[in-house]
């Protein structure tokens, strides 16, 4: 009998999978939902950093959110070195917004 061939094991199996696949989703969609508040936060700290002459990127501060997430992560067993690079991704981002709003445009 092949795997795909139903079997009260495999329709319990597809069933599950089903369900664990909602929660994914669920999740997803609050991981979207989360970034987009981030980025109309980061939006306005451009627009401030840009009318008061500040530099896009903030070095020290992003230093202090790395050492803080990779704690967070090690905590929640998520590996560190990939929500270092996650944050890093993010922020990378950000900082394309702010140079872009420094230089004028929306
Ligand atoms: C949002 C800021 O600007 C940049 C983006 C950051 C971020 O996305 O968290 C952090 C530091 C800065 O490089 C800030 O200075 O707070």
């Amino acid at each position: 009998m092949s795997a795909d061939e139903s079997t009260p094991v495999h329709d319990d199996a597809v069933a599950e999978l089903a369900s664990i696949r909602q929660s994914i989703d669920n999740i997803d969609a609050a991981v979207i939902h989360m970034l987009a508040e981030r980025f109309k936060y980061t939006q306005r700290v451009g627009y401030l950093k840009a009318g008061a002459g500040m530099p896009a990127a903030d070095p020290g501060r992003e230093q202090v959110q790395v050492a803080r997430l990779r704690q967070l992560a090690a905590e929640s067993h998520l590996d560190p070195a990939f929500a270092e690079k996650f944050l890093n991704f993010i922020v990378a981002e950000v900082i394309h917004h702010h140079e872009r709003i420094a230089g004028g445009e929306r």
